[in-house]
């Protein structure tokens, strides 16, 4: 069994992590970044989504950084997403179409993360801000007609970024991209 540690940054769906996660039979706690919270016992970590607005609130969020020197996979969601890639030296900055609703996801490189979910797939947004310039040490791996960079793949660490909310059920093949974390939280 897995043990996951889902940092909360107060969005709606951040609860919906922790049960995605429970529902493949692993175990998850979610706790407010605000909270500091200890990572020891834990195999992998989630950043989730939030009402924060980056990069004006990245100040709140960078200790984080910590997180990432432990060689613990982190798979970002939404604001965790973007908050993974100024982490990582990344860009973030007002979407030129912000997207709401259901997009067509187009997946440029089945990686590890989005296995099973190419060559397109359906998937909820619900974003103003997204990763204008990704981390030199990123790759993207999907993309949508209004947002390059939909999910991204780190080359310095097993680190991935996701635009789209996998945990909420507007995104059929969502629970994929749990199991597909699941296997790498595993390795
Ligand atoms: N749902 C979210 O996590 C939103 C993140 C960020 N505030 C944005 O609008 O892009």
């Amino acid at each position: 069994m897995v043990r996951v540690l889902v940092v909360a940054f107060g969005g709606q769906y951040n609860h919906l992590i922790k049960r995605s996660i429970e529902k493949l039979g692993h175990e998850a706690d979610m706790v407010l970044y605000t909270m500091k919270p200890d990572v020891n016992k834990y195999d992998c970590i989630v950043f989730g989504g939030g009402p924060l607005t980056m990069p004006k609130d990245f100040e709140k969020v960078k200790w984080l950084k910590e997180y990432l020197s432990l060689g613990k996979p982190v798979l970002g969601i939404c604001l965790g997403h973007q908050v993974l890639a100024l982490l990582n030296g990344g860009t973030v900055g007002p979407s030129p179409k912000p997207e709401y609703g259901d997009v067509t996801i187009y997946v440029d490189d089945e990686d590890e993360i989005l296995r099973g979910l190419g060559p397109k797939f359906l998937a909820w947004e619900s974003h103003n801000e997204e990763v204008l310039e990704e981390p030199p040490n990123s790759v993207v791996i999907a993309h949508s007609d209004n947002t390059r960079v939909q999910a991204l793949k780190y080359l310095n660490g097993p680190f991935y970024g996701v635009q789209f909310h996998p945990e909420v059920q507007h995104t059929p093949k969502g629970s994929q991209v749990f199991q597909n974390f699941i296997s790498i939280c595993k390795s």
